[in-house]
Formats: C-alpha cells, sequence, structure tokens
C-alpha cells in the first residue's frame, strides 16, 4: 500500500483522489453509481472527506464499496492545508477559545497578585 501526503493528494485533485479516515481513494468509477450523487464527492476530490463521509450516516455497505477504490494511505508526519480539512476543525475552534480564556485568567491572576 503506497504511502501520501496531504499535497500529493491536493495535487490529484483532479484524478479524483480523496481521503476518508486517513486512507486515500480513487472513487472515479463510483462517481456515477454514487447515491448520494457524483457531485458531493467531486467537491471533496483533493481533499479530507471524513467529516462529510460520516456525518451523512453511511453504512457499513458504503464502507465495504470503499475497500474497492483503496489506493494507499496518508502519511501521518504530512500537515493538512485548512482548505482541505474536512474534520477537526471544530475541535480546534474549541481549542482557540479555552487558550483566549486560559490567558484571559492568567492576566487577571497576575493583576492581583501585583498588587
Ligand atoms: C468514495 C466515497 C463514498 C462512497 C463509497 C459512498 C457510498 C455511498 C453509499 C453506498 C450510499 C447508500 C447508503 C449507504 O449504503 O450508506 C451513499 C449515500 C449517500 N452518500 Fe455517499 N459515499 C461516499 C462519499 C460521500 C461523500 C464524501 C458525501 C458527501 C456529503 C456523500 C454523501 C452521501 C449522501 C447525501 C447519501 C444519501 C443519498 C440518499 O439517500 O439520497 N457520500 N453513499
Amino acid at each position: 500500500m503506497s504511502t501520501y501526503t496531504w499535497q500529493q493528494v491536493a495535487q490529484n485533485q483532479k484524478n479524483g483522489w480523496l481521503v476518508i479516515d486517513g486512507i486515500v481513494y480513487d472513487p472515479t468509477l463510483y462517481l456515477n453509481q454514487h447515491p448520494g450523487g457524483p457531485a458531493v464527492l467531486q467537491n471533496r476530490f483533493g481533499k479530507d472527506a471524513t467529516r462529510d463521509f460520516n456525518e451523512t450516516g453511511h453504512t457499513s455497505g458504503a464502507r465495504q464499496i470503499l475497500e474497492k477504490y483503496k489506493i494507499g494511505i496518508v502519511d501521518k508526519g504530512s500537515t493538512q492545508e485548512s482548505w482541505q480539512v474536512g474534520g477537526g476543525t471544530t475541535a480546534n475552534a474549541q481549542l482557540f477559545a479555552f487558550l483566549i480564556v486560559a490567558i484571559v485568567i492568567v492576566f487577571i491572576l497576575l493583576n492581583v497578585f501585583a498588587k
């Protein structure tokens, strides 16, 4: 099984590559059979489709179909550009909000103890 970086996935947007749960797929030949239509797949070409795939409640049957179109795995060391992200964005927003709150609390405490 080949290993690809996110950059390579993006470069193969026109070849129909997409990623679900860290696995690279080329579902080009499946496009016209997809019950959800070809457009939703095409929209995620070159990107991470994990969140879309999971949120649309696909069955285990859909996961079996995926197996046929597997072409590789994503290199764990490679990073995603923000525009490619299809999952985890909410978690990042929460982390950011938490950091802001933590910084404000530290400032308030520093002011209190400085007096
Ligand atoms: C190569 C990846 C994908 C495969 C193999 C696949 C396969 C399937 C299959 C087999 C179904 C029928 C229901 C089921 O058995 O779960 C389905 C339905 C659906 N898929 Fe996908 N899917 C893929 C990616 C996506 C993506 C990225 C989206 C984006 C939103 C999507 C949206 C939908 C929707 C909305 C339906 C419901 C269609 C309806 O019931 O009218 N699928 N898909």
